[in-house]
């Protein structure tokens, strides 16, 4: 098992190149199901959940071929609906796999994803949604088992809103017979993603980046390329790190619009933010570090997945700082961890009132998921002495070469193996 070790007191600086983002990836290349001509992705991030998605698309059938950050995929020759267990558990997003093979082969058998460290996520709104498009779907011994000759258009109102939950059914309403609307569907800016590589392959939706998405069934998708949009929680979390070591580090190949939320409350909290049309800049030299009050809701609101590196900003910032979380119900795995290097949080039902910490102490800290693992490296980055966190697969799962990136901005940082 790797660990990171992590000597606090380098003020980040310099530049770091952003990558594509996993959470467009991941739906994108389940995407290419939908169609039997080959499609190129480029800009896709090399992680651990990429290359679980690569064998799944391969198990299914689909010659994939993966080299510098492109991905060809010809799913043309698949044969085969089955998602297994073994290879779901590692990863949730495996879910997305329902929506087009059923949509394209009429049937497809996906394990249940089970949930996580964050919180039960329970995909009954995946299945709802299907049903509503005519199919038949039975869930045993731990499978989600789904039929149909031909999806048809529906009216689908989310419950609550869900990203995956809305690609899943997006990508299922793309060949279905009919015109679909989803209503309260997700407004992420990776909905919009999936929804122009979809377009580009012949589909043809509107309204995405909307709480309401139309889908005009289509008989077929031809091919395309497509470039995944820039990775908007890794910017986030290299301008909270440069935020919170007192640095000075502009985020390149990066989106300023999909953030608009997280650079405000940057700001609020004495960062100097400045844009371009693809780069984020964030100083804080000789600046004095502010706490803040965020409360987690879907886009375009304070995204749940910068919630940990704002609560290692509040700890460190003067005053008292309050994270509220509203989406996953057990989000604040990496609060006592942070607890074990000094910081003073009060967990209060679903908030973490920070109280600022003169100095985080070095610890041995344990990541629990991919954002508490980014949110011990920044507390790390800052605490006297050598952290070291445990189980950094959680993080390989969601930061490229978090190590290196980190490295040439000047942090202290190695992975090793563990004794
Ligand atoms: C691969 C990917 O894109 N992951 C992101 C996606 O996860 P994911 O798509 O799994 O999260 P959802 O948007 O679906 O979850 C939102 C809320 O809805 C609930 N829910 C969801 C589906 C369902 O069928 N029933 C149900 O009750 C969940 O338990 C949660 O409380 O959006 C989350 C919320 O922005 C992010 O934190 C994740 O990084
Ligand atoms: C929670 C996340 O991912 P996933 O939905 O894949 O678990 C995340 O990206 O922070």
């Amino acid at each position: 098992m790797q660990q990171f070790l992590v000597t606090g007191g380098q003020a980040l600086h310099g530049d770091v190149i952003i990558s594509g983002a996993k959470n467009a990836a991941l739906p994108i290349l389940f995407a290419s199901l939908l169609s039997e001509k080959p499609t190129t992705i480029s800009n896709v991030p090399k992680l651990k959940d990429i290359e679980t998605t690569v064998k799944l698309l391969q198990l299914f059938g689909a010659n994939v071929n993966f080299t510098d950050n492109v991905v060809q995929v010809d799913a043309g020759p698949v044969s085969n609906q089955f998602a297994p267990y073994d290879l779901v558990k590692t990863m949730r997003a495996s879910i997305l796999a329902l929506g087009p093979l059923l949509s394209r082969f009429g049937q497809a058998e996906v394990s249940l994803p089970g949930g996580c460290a964050i919180g039960a996520r329970p995909v009954n709104l995946h299945i709802d949604g299907l049903r509503k498009m005519g199919a038949d779907i039975v869930v045993e011994n731990g499978y989600i088992k789904a039929k149909a000759s031909r999806l048809k258009g529906a009216h689908i109102i989310m419950e609550m809103v869900s990203v995956t939950g809305t690609e899943n059914l997006m990508m299922a309403a793309v060949l279905a017979d009919g015109v679909t609307t989803i209503d309260n569907a997700a407004r992420e800016p990776e909905v919009v993603d999936l929804a122009i590589y979809l377009n580009t392959m012949g589909a043809k939706i509107t309204g995405a980046g909307t709480d309401s998405i139309v889908i005009e069934g289509v008989t077929s998708l031809h091919g395309g390329n497509h470039k995944v949009l820039p990775d908007r929680i890794e910017t986030g979390t290299f301008l909270v790190a440069a935020a919170v070591s007192g640095g000075d580090v502009t985020c390149r190949n990066a989106d300023p619009a999909e953030l608009e939320v997280v650079l405000e409350k940057l700001r609020e909290a004495g960062v100097d933010i400045t844009t371009g049309p693809d780069w984020i800049r964030a100083n804080m030299t000789g600046r004095v570090l502010k706490s803040v009050k965020v409360k987690t809701v879907p886009h375009p609101g304070f995204p749940t997945d910068m919630q940990a590196q704002f609560t290692v900003l509040n700890v460190v910032a003067e005053g008292v700082g309050m994270v509220t979380e509203t989406i996953f119900e057990n989000r604040f795995m990496h609060v006592p961890e942070l607890q074990r290097m000094g910081a003073k949080i009060n967990l209060e039902g679903n908030t973490a009132v920070c109280q600022h910490t003169d100095k985080l102490m070095a610890a041995q800290v344990m990541a629990t998921d991919l954002r508490a693992s980014a949110s011990l490296v920044i507390a790390g980055l800052v605490a006297e002495g050598t952290t070291i966190v445990d189980r950094i697969y959680h993080i390989d799962r969601g930061y490229e070469q978090i190590e290196d990136k980190l490295k040439r901005l000047g942090a202290n940082i190695e992975r090793v193996n563990a004794a």
